[in-house]
């Protein structure tokens, strides 16, 4: 089982606690989009998207493969070339350097060092995170992130021998030090078992309520929808809806969101002729 204990650790203000005089930052969204707009080689993977992310919450990113997940996350961490429009994230331009300790980004392919162990991979992004950390803190934020993610009795193995799952969540400890403030995760759970998927969705709901952290999570597995506080279905660059799973349920009269999202598709396709219309 992995460590879901509710915690206080020293870290960004939880929003609820906000005084009076930071309340208006805090309750700013966490990510702000006005007419967001990619290209990517010959083609435009966004069209000109309007949404937000609200803070301390889970917001899911859903929609089929190659719809454009990866490409909206990538932009909102500052790594997506050719980026257009409007894109605030924590008050800031997305890209700008301040940002770079505030966010963790988990990418779809694991990104770890083979030759090193667990615990050598984490302490070399600790580093580069906060060149300024001593050993000692190095070692006690190692410490709580492999308790999250259920990694400590693998602290020394190589990471090359790892299976998939693990090295996944790997990564994700990785994404975890330093508690940043908005965590944007590309499909964390693809591979992992179901009892991991749902530790994983617990350790998620864990950190957006003790830590009012914010989480953006894509997927593209429509189960995992109905665990997100918001959110955002997407298809062909475009937001079809941004709405609560509940709210999206209620107005198409779907039992799932997946039957609400196929409602959804077929409504736009309906009106536009080309299936490519916001629906609000
Ligand atoms: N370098 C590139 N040049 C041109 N088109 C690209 C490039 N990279 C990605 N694309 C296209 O951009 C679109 C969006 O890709 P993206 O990876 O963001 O989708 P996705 O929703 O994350 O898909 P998946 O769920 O399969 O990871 C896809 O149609 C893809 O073919």
């Amino acid at each position: 089982m992995m460590n879901i204990r509710r915690r206080h650790p020293p870290g960004p203000p939880n929003p609820r606690q906000a005084t009076t005089a930071t309340t208006a930052t805090t309750t700013a969204p966490a990510v702000r989009a006005e007419h967001l707009t990619v290209v990517r080689g010959p083609r435009t993977v966004l069209r000109s998207l309007g949404f937000s992310v609200r803070r301390g919450q889970i917001t899911g990113l859903l929609g089929p493969s190659g719809c454009g997940k990866t490409t909206l996350m990538r932009a909102v961490v500052g790594s997506q070339a050719k980026v257009t429009g409007t894109l605030e994230v924590l008050g800031r331009p997305a890209g700008d350097p301040a940002l770079r300790s505030r966010i963790g980004y988990v990418t779809q392919a694991p990104s770890v060092y083979d030759d090193l162990t667990v615990r050598q991979n984490l302490d070399y992004f600790a580093s580069v995170l906060d060149p300024r950390a001593t050993a000692d803190d190095r070692r006690r934020d190692i410490d709580r992130v492999l308790d999250d993610i259920d990694l400590a009795s693998h602290a020394d193995a190589l990471a090359g021998t790892l299976s998939g799952g693990q090295r996944s969540r790997v990564s994700l400890a990785v994404a975890l030090l330093g508690t940043p403030e908005l965590l944007v995760l590309d499909e964390p759970t693809v591979g992992l078992d179901p009892v991991l998927r749902r530790d994983l969705w617990n350790l998620f709901h864990t950190i957006a309520a003790d830590r009012g952290a914010t989480l953006l999570v894509s997927s593209h597995v429509m189960d995992e929808a109905e665990r997100c506080h918001r959110l955002l279905l997407m298809r062909e660059g475009e937001i079809l809806a941004d709405d609560t799973p509940d709210a999206l349920r209620t107005r198409t009269g779907a039992e799932t969101v997946e039957g609400a999202f196929l409602h959804l598709v077929d409504e736009a396709a309906a009106k536009s002729g080309a299936g490519n219309e916001t629906v609000r």
